[in-house]
């Protein structure tokens, strides 16, 4: 792969909690309007790759670099500012602040963190509250929505800092089945306009149809990557073969 492509480059992450290693050397590369789905069993690590790709948790060894950050260098909130510019996240637990709007929520971090004018945010707010399917719950207070709903608005929200690159850490694992086909199809839209992402997911089908590529890890490793039909229809590996056996 051409470097000058590269949006996100991980290199030998190794990252530990105490004595447990969570991470046993992570190399990963991701290009400009690529979506990567990040597959594996539970405490394999998944969450914690995209922690440390936003620099939420320090790394102990190997380098991240996001467009030109890099990440592994960056110390103090100051030093990390740009970077969280550029990158955007989407936790399962949507939290929003429930004594806002959903309009106030997805202003507040434009406003007061990018220092944008009000009124150019707000027009935004609403056009990406119309792209999520909400524009009637504008002034609606969080706990008056469903968890599908309080989801797109975390969506819109992350939207609304003009990030390089979204992560979206299981945001449909928390939702029952009827309103995950909801997000999934607002994160799917993303991806149709080559906004970088990577994601997090149980939804095999879902990484199945959006993915460019999917990455299937195990204790801290990524075993095997690939193109979805080679992950999912003719794996290489047979501890990638022997999960897929279980979720499928
Ligand atoms: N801050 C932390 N302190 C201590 N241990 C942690 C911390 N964060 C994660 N871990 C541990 O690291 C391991 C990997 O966690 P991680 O959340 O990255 O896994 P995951 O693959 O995303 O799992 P799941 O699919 O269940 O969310 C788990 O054993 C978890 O308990």
């Amino acid at each position: 792969m051409n470097r000058a492509d590269t949006l996100i480059e991980l290199d030998g992450v190794t990252k530990s909690f105490g004595s447990f290693q969570v991470l046993k050397g992570i190399s990963l590369s991701v290009k400009d309007g690529e979506a990567v789905c990040i597959i594996g069993p539970s405490g394999s690590g998944k969450s914690t790759i995209l922690r440390c790709i936003n620099g939420l948790i320090p790394i102990d060894g190997g380098s991240i670099r996001v467009g030109q950050h890099e990440v592994h260098k960056l110390k103090t909130e100051k030093e990390m500012r740009p970077l969280r510019h550029q990158v955007s996240m989407v936790f399962q637990q949507y939290n929003l602040f429930p004594h806002r709007t959903v309009l106030q929520n997805i202003m507040m971090a434009p406003v007061q963190v990018l220092g944008h004018d009000a009124r150019e945010v707000e027009a935004r707010a609403h056009r990406l509250l119309a792209k999520v399917r909400l524009s009637n719950k504008a002034d609606a207070y969080p706990g008056q929505l469903s968890g599908g709903q309080q989801q797109r608005v975390a969506i819109a929200r992350a939207l609304a800092m003009e990030p390089q690159v979204i992560l979206f850490d299981e945001v449909t694992a928390a939702l029952d089945p009827e309103t995950v086909k909801e997000v999934l199809t607002a994160i799917r839209e993303l991806v149709d306009d080559r906004l970088t992402c990577i994601l997090v997911t149980h939804e095999m089908k879902f990484a199945r149809e959006v993915a460019d590529r999917v990455c299937f890890t195990d204790h801290g490793r990524i075993v095997e990557s690939g193109p979805p039909a080679q992950i999912f229809d003719a794996p290489q590996d047979a501890r990638t073969r022997e999960f897929l056996g279980q979720v499928l």
